[in-house]
């Protein structure tokens, strides 16, 4: 079975998304989420210009080979413009492995070990009694586990706060948009938060809450255990991770779980944090660290030291990410949880897929391949339209992380 074609597909049904279509001699196609958000043509030119060309004529079953072909044969290895890349292709062939054993995905992977996925839903709100609400909203749709962001008095454009729409979508303008930070402001105000969830929605509902790489590590220890008699399921991204090391004196001081790995295209990235088990939940996905070829490999490490999966799952992950993260959460033995933002109509009318969502559980369904396609007609209706992720300024103007 050869590739004949590799293709990308550029398209904004909303917002922008990249995708890699492979086709082989003997009809089955499979596709991969290429996207990084506020970076797509990077991924874009990596792949037409230096992949695709070197794709074709290949036997598509080998994935493996594949795999290692295009990360050690870049020299240049990781970063997440390269593995991105790579993650579409691998996302790409596992489902045209799939699609030609007429099974779906998680089949192939050893089959399900549950029946179904968690998910976490994300509930915004301009203050306190907004969230509050919200967080009611989305129990009332079913939801087990939710991820709760609230607007802070005085800080303006805080991290996770819709601008009065259903969905939040950070990337928003050509040129980044700059907000403010206010640690003080923040480490006063998200205690509170969570007291009066706790208050108002009881002990039993899971709360998550993303930090989004915004404090020190000593400043991330003071709230892990400010947070702890609310009981999160999981502090997200409290500091950026590039010195694993840092998390050693996190650990020392909370027991509130943290999660990590958003942004980790290695397994490299994880070794110190899994090893020396200084996280709960690994949160790197299919698109950004290296395809389901790598995840799995990222899985059983953690797996070793009680970590549990937690894959990314916001909006700026297509449908196709989402299908065969879901086919993965089915299978992988360590599952913690999946995060789930709904696209919108117009982008679910682009990317048609098998998945499904009840009662606060999603499951990938029975379709060969991942279950996930792209609509190439439609896809074209909506051409790139460039933005970029905001910024984050201290309050004396010092860039900070967004
Ligand atoms: O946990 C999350 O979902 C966030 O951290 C993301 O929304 C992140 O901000 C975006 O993926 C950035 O593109
Ligand atoms: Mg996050």
């Amino acid at each position: 079975m050869k590739i004949k074609t590799a293709r990308v597909i550029v398209t904004c049904p909303g917002r922008n998304f990249v995708t890699l279509k492979i086709e082989t001699d003997e009809g089955v196609y499979g596709i991969g989420d290429a996207t990084l958000n506020g970076r797509e043509k990077a991924v874009a030119s990596y792949l037409e210009d230096h992949v695709a060309p070197i794709l074709i004529g290949r036997d598509a079953r080998r994935i493996e080979d594949i795999w290692q072909f295009l990360y050690r044969g870049a020299y240049w290895r990781r970063g997440p413009v390269t593995m991105t890349a790579i993650s579409a292709v691998d996302t790409a062939l596992w489902d045209i492995k799939a699609k030609a054993a007429g099974m779906p995905l998680y089949q192939l992977l050893g089959g399900a070990s549950r029946d179904r996925v968690l998910v976490y839903g994300h509930a915004n709100g301009a203050d306190i009694e907004a969230t509050v609400d919200e967080v009611g909203r989305y129990m009332s749709l079913g939801y087990k586990a939710i991820r709760a962001q609230s607007g802070i008095p005085g800080v303006k454009g805080a991290y996770g706060v819709a601008r009065g729409k259903m969905y939040y979508e950070p990337a928003d303008a050509a040129a980044p948009t700059e907000t403010v930070w206010d640690t003080t402001a923040y480490l006063n105000f998200a205690p509170k938060l969570f007291e009066r969830l706790r208050e108002a929605h009881g002990p039993v509902i899971e709360l998550l809450h993303d930090i989004h790489h915004r404090l020190t590590p000593i400043e991330a220890a003071r709230l892990g255990k400010a947070f702890e008699p609310f009981r999160l399921f999981w502090m997200e991204d409290p500091t950026p991770a590039e010195n694993q090391e840092a998390f050693r004196l996190i650990r020392q001081h909370t027991v509130t779980p943290i999660a990590l790995g958003e942004v980790f295209n290695s397994i490299h990235d994880c070794r110190t944090l899994l090893e020396e088990q200084l996280i709960d939940y690994i949160r790197a996905t299919v698109a950004h660290a290296g395809g389901i070829t790598q995840l799995r490999r990222i899985a059983d490490l953690a797996g070793l030291y009680h970590v549990r999966t937690g894959c990314h799952g916001a909006t700026d992950l297509s449908p196709v990410t989402m299908g065969a993260a879901l086919h993965f959460d089915l299978w992988v033995p360590n599952f913690g949880i999946q995060e789930y933002m709904m696209h919108t109509e117009e982008t679910d009318a682009v990317f048609p897929h098998a998945y499904s969502f009840d009662d606060g559980y999603l499951h990938p369904g029975e379709a060969p391949g991942h279950g996930v396609d792209i609509d190439e007609k439609r896809a074209a209706k909506h051409p790139y339209d460039p933005k970029q992720l905001p910024v984050a300024r201290l309050t004396d103007g010092s860039m900070w992380n967004w």
